[in-house]
């Protein structure tokens, strides 16, 4: 069966020395907020980008690069080689309206994530040393989390974007939980992506949507540099013994705030001694 939330990469050259790998938008996925897109970079090969209504957030995920948006100028920013270095790296938030090109100062990756910029706000780098690492869970559900872009840093207006590192045999975006009511308090609207890597790279992960009713219920085997959306429902990964699993989430909806609902039937497990 085909699957409608599962994104293999591609390879299409877009540009001298530029490689679109992953490309999610809301005109080709049942998205309405969430767009991404991964990019792979030659030496001197520069992407260039006007965002309309959108606001983005360009990840260095591996390699260096150089980002301009007009008087703006973050040179030589990334940290990694791979991502499971498992070390935060740099980024660079630009709003809707704004012109930015990302140069490559190395072979390199870079993952653009765009949600609509619901208010302008100022270009700006955020830099790896203010990326939060947070550790959570216990038993088979420990990872590890960057938080780039969270709702508690208000340099964007709709966009969230972390980074989580599950090592086999656990679970992450567990116990299962969704977002996808624009309930607040109780629960906050937000659609997702999930940009997956593999140490090592054949390895493969384990991911199910699906809702309450079942009218979504995919448990797609998901390999290196795939995508699943998730445009709603719960969505847990779970990694086999012997690999391990990076992905990168890009969140968002009408309002900007995680606000998650445990599956009620599986919320023991956060209670256990
Ligand atoms: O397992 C985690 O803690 C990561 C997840 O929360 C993940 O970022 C997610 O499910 C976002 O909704």
């Amino acid at each position: 069966m085909t699957s409608h939330l599962l994104r293999k990469p591609q390879s299409q050259s877009i540009g001298e020395g530029i490689t679109l790998i992953q490309e999610v938008l809301t005109a080709n996925s049942p998205l309405e907020y969430v767009g991404f897109k991964l990019i792979d970079l030659a030496v001197g090969a520069v992407y260039e980008q006007t965002v309309e209504q959108d606001e983005c957030c360009i990840v260095a995920l591996t390699g260096k690069i150089t980002v301009s948006e007009g008087e703006h100028r973050f040179e030589n920013i990334g940290t990694r080689e791979s991502v499971f270095e498992k070390k935060p790296t740099d980024s660079v938030f630009v709003s809707g309206g704004a012109s930015f090109t990302v140069e490559a100062m190395t072979p390199a990756t870079v993952a653009l994530c765009y949600s609509p910029a619901l208010e302008p706000r100022p270009t700006k780098l955020l830099p790896a040393s203010g990326v939060g690492v947070v550790h959570r869970g216990k038993y088979n559900n420990q990872r590890m989390v960057h938080d780039i872009l969270p709702d508690s840093d208000p340099s964007a207006s709709s966009l969230l974007v972390v980074e989580v590192y599950t090592e086999g045999g656990n679970f992450s975006s567990y116990p299962p939980h969704k977002h996808d009511r624009d309930l607040l308090p109780e629960e906050s609207l937000l659609e997702e992506t999930y940009y997956h890597e593999l140490a090592p790279k054949q390895g493969f992960v384990f991911q199910r949507v699906y809702t309450d009713d079942r009218s979504i219920d995919e448990t797609m085997a998901v390999e290196h540099r795939n995508v699943v959306i998730v445009p709603a429902g719960y969505h847990p990964v779970g990694v086999p013994d012997g690999y391990t699993s990076y992905y990168l989430n890009v969140m968002a909806g009408p309002k900007r705030i995680w606000k998650f609902y445990n599956e009620p039937d599986h919320e023991w497990i956060l209670n256990r001694d």
